[in-house]
C-alpha cells in the first residue's frame, strides 16, 4: 500500500519516526556495551542476535534483560538493585564509547526522508533510548538534519508505549494528529501510535523482540520504507 492511500490521497503532515531498529541498525553496538558491561560483571556475554531480540523498551530494561539473561526478567525472581545500578553504570559508559561505531542506516531511509521531506512533511524521531545517545547517533548516521525535533526515552516521565512523547514531537512541530504518521519496527511504537490515535507502518527488517510485526495491528507492514513511495 502506497503511504498516500491512507490520507486521502496526500501526503501526511508529519511523520514521527522510531529509531532502533526503524532508521539504525545500532543493535551492534547495543550488543558490544551489553557485552562489555556483562563481562565485567562476570557474567557470560549475551551476543548481538540475543541483544537484539531486548532492545526497545529503554536502555534500564535492556539492562534488567540481560542481568537476567531473558527477555521476561520481571519474573526472575531475584532483582538486586545495587547490582542493577553497577550494571547500567557499566552499560552507559560502554555504550557512550561505541555508540555510532559499528550502526548503519536501513536500506532505503535516506530515499524514503527525502522524499518526505520534498513532500513538505514535518519529520520527528520518538525514541526510548536516552537523550545522552539519540543526537549523537543521528550526527553519526548522517541524519540528524532531517528531523526538526527528537524525543527521547528521558526526555518525559513517560516513554512509548504511552503517547506523551508523540504527542510531545507534534507539539513542537506544529502537527496535528489527524495528519500524522508514525513508523516504527516494534510493538511498542504501534501500541504508542494505537494509544496516540495516530496511524503506524511498521517495518519488517527491525528488532520487535525477536518476534514479526505483520498481525500486531499497523495500518501497513513493509520490508523496506521504499515500498510506501
Ligand atoms: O530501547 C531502546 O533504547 C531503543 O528504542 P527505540 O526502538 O524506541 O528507538
Ligand atoms: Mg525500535
Amino acid at each position: 500500500m502506497k503511504l498516500t492511500e491512507l490520507f486521502s490521497g496526500q501526503w501526511p503532515g508529519t511523520i514521527l519516526f522510531d529509531l532502533d531498529g526503524t532508521l539504525v541498525d545500532s543493535a551492534p553496538d547495543l550488543a558490544v556495551a551489553t557485552d562489555t558491561m556483562l563481562q565485567a560483571l562476570g557474567k557470560a556475554s549475551a551476543g548481538e542476535a540475543q541483544v537484539r531480540t531486548w532492545v526497545g523498551n529503554g536502555a534500564a530494561v535492556l539492562v534488567r534483560r540481560a542481568l537476567a539473561g531473558r527477555h521476561d526478567y520481571e519474573d526472575d525472581g531475584q532483582h538486586d538493585e545495587t547490582v542493577f545500578e553497577r550494571a547500567m553504570a557499566l552499560f552507559l559508559e560502554a555504550y557512550h564509547s561505541v555508540n555510532g561505531h559499528h550502526a548503519t542506516l536501513f536500506e532505503g531511509i535516506e530515499t524514503f526522508l527525502q522524499a518526505a521531506h520534498s513532500q513538505g512533511c514535518k519529520l520527528g524521531v520518538v525514541t526510548n533510548k536516552p537523550a545522552a545517545f539519540t543526537d549523537d547517533l543521528l550526527e553519526r548516521m548522517g541524519l540528524a538534519h532531517w528531523f526538526d525535533i527528537t524525543v527521547s526515552g528521558d526526555t518525559l516521565p513517560v516513554k512509548k508505549p504511552a503517547p506523551e512523547p508523540l504527542f510531545h514531537a507534534l507539539d513542537a512541530l506544529g502537527g496535528c494528529r489527524e495528519d500524522a504518521l508514525m513508523v516504527g519496527d516494534s510493538i511498542t511504537d504501534i501500541s504508542a501510535a494505537k494509544n496516540a490515535g495516530l496511524p503506524v507502518v511498521a517495518v519488517r527488517y527491525g528488532y520487535n523482540h525477536g518476534g514479526p510485526v505483520d498481525g500486531l495491528g499497523a495500518e501497513i507492514v513493509v520490508d523496506s520504507l521504499t515500498e510506501l513511495l
